[in-house]
């Protein structure tokens, strides 16, 4: 017999469940298999981030994508079966789809069809806290959907707007919809603006000091780290864009000012008009004197995430700013053994064993970055010393540009950067 009461059952029926998600993924020429699996792992991460739950990958080996459904008419008969036996409530494909070829999916699917860039907006809208990333994403969003409103997303847009229809809506309502939305556009840019002037007033305000932006793919750590240096209490979590506004905090080091800000983290296939739209928050960036690239190298695609932020960074046309290249969270990669270890392991446990090389990689992105990269954990503070005093050397050359007649000995009247 069931132990719970018929009340207490019929509770449980009516409880909100998780919503469901299949992935799709292209495996592209000159892809492997593996990649495309790590790719859909981070989209799984995006997905869960969004609050959903996925249920199954799946991929096809394509040149390049179907005109109409994105995946060949064979492999979509599959997702159809199995979203419609499984009852899943979305489908998500990691590239962006053209406007037409959401609508045939959602004609042929049936249930809510998200892209990538789609669901980064969402998770972007859910997160976004200051006025200005709200309007910017919002703007952002809109301008994204307006060429996609297809009979579903008009649906669930007015029942997020709260107006509600009944049924799926018709084309009428779609035409009402796009030109309420095409109206908001112009609000929310005009609002926008207004923000972006006091922004800019404020920036402007910090002449005369040394900033320094924390940069890096999403998740890394460039939260943890913020909040170590400046005893802040920034939202640091497992999740994909934890941070949506950029922080600013004065930090004083050797008693030199600086400022130090945590910005948006950067992901592979940003889409370009996205990356625009979060223009001024970027600009903390882009007027940085010193970048601190923090890079999370427990993550098996970590060379992928610094390629994905150089050209990030280069889109930005912030690519030639001096770069301290931090490596995080080395609690969580195996510990190079040492020589005399080593001497009591065979070859074949050294090959197997991807031990990071620390020095090897120190000495190659010295190289590239002309910096020496420094290795640490900033959730425990491990070698955090040895960040502190690399950040102060970087930061000392930064400060000598502004004052180049400054000496170490002098004292800084620390007052006139207060309120920043
Ligand atoms: N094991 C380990 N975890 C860390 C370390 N530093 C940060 N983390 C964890 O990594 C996750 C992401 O940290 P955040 O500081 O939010 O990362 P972020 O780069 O600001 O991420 P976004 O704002 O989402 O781009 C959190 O769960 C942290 O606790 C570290 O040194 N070691
Ligand atoms: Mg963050």
């Amino acid at each position: 017999m069931n132990k719970y009461s018929k009340k207490l059952q019929k509770l449980f029926e009516t409880a909100p469940k998780k919503e469901t998600a299949v992935l799709v993924a292209i495996i592209h020429q000159g892809q492997t298999e593996q990649q495309v699996e790590e790719y859909l792992d981070e989209l799984a991460f995006l997905t869960e981030t969004l609050g959903a739950e996925t249920v199954y990958k799946f991929t096809q080996r394509l040149e390049k994508p179907d005109m109409r459904t994105f995946v060949g008419s064979g492999k979509l008969e599959e997702i159809i079966a199995y979203v419609q036996h499984f009852e899943v409530d979305m489908v998500i494909f990691d590239d962006d789809l053209s406007p037409s070829q959401m609508r045939n999916l959602e004609n042929e699917l049936k249930i809510k069809v998200y892209d990538r860039s789609l669901l980064i907006l969402d998770i972007f809208l859910n997160r976004a806290q200051t006025a200005q990333a709200k309007t910017q994403v919002e703007l952002a969003r809109y301008q994204y959907l307006l060429p996609r409103l297809t009979r579903m997303w008009t649906h669930l847009e007015r029942q997020r707007g709260g107006t509600g229809t009944r049924g799926g809506a018709g084309e009428k309502e779609i035409e009402t919809d796009k030109r309420d939305i095409r109206n908001k556009i112009t609000l929310l840019k005009a609002k926008l603006k207004e923000i972006e002037k006091q922004g800019a007033t404020q920036r402007k305000g910090r002449k005369g000091i040394v900033r320094v932006a924390l940069v890096g793919y999403t998740n890394v750590g460039k939260s943890t780290l913020m909040n170590l240096m400046t005893k802040s209490n920034i939202l640091a979590e497992n999740k994909l864009f934890a941070t949506v506004d950029s922080t600013v905090r004065k930090v004083v080091l050797d008693n030199i000012p600086f400022l130090l800000s945590d910005t948006v983290g950067f992901i592979r296939k940003l889409p370009t008009h996205l990356i625009e739209s979060f223009k001024s928050t970027l600009d903390e960036i882009r007027e940085a004197d010193l970048l601190v690239h923090v890079v999370d190298i427990s993550h098996p695609g970590f060379e992928d995430h610094i390629s994905v932020v150089k050209n990030t960074l280069n889109e930005i046309g912030a690519g030639d700013k001096p770069m301290l290249l931090v490596f995080n969270k080395i609690d969580k990669v195996p510990k190079m053994p040492s020589e005399e270890e080593m001497q009591h392991m065979t070859d074949i446990e050294i090959e197997e064993s991807n031990y990071l090389d620390f020095d090897k990689l120190s000495k190659a992105y010295e190289k590239k970055t002309g910096i020496a990269p420094v290795f640490i954990a900033a959730q425990d503070g491990t070698n955090i010393d040895q960040f502190r005093n690399s950040l102060i050397r970087e930061v000392k050359k930064q400060h000598l540009k502004i004052y180049p007649h400054y000496l170490e000995s002098e004292t800084i009247d620390l007052s006139q950067f207060d309120e920043q």
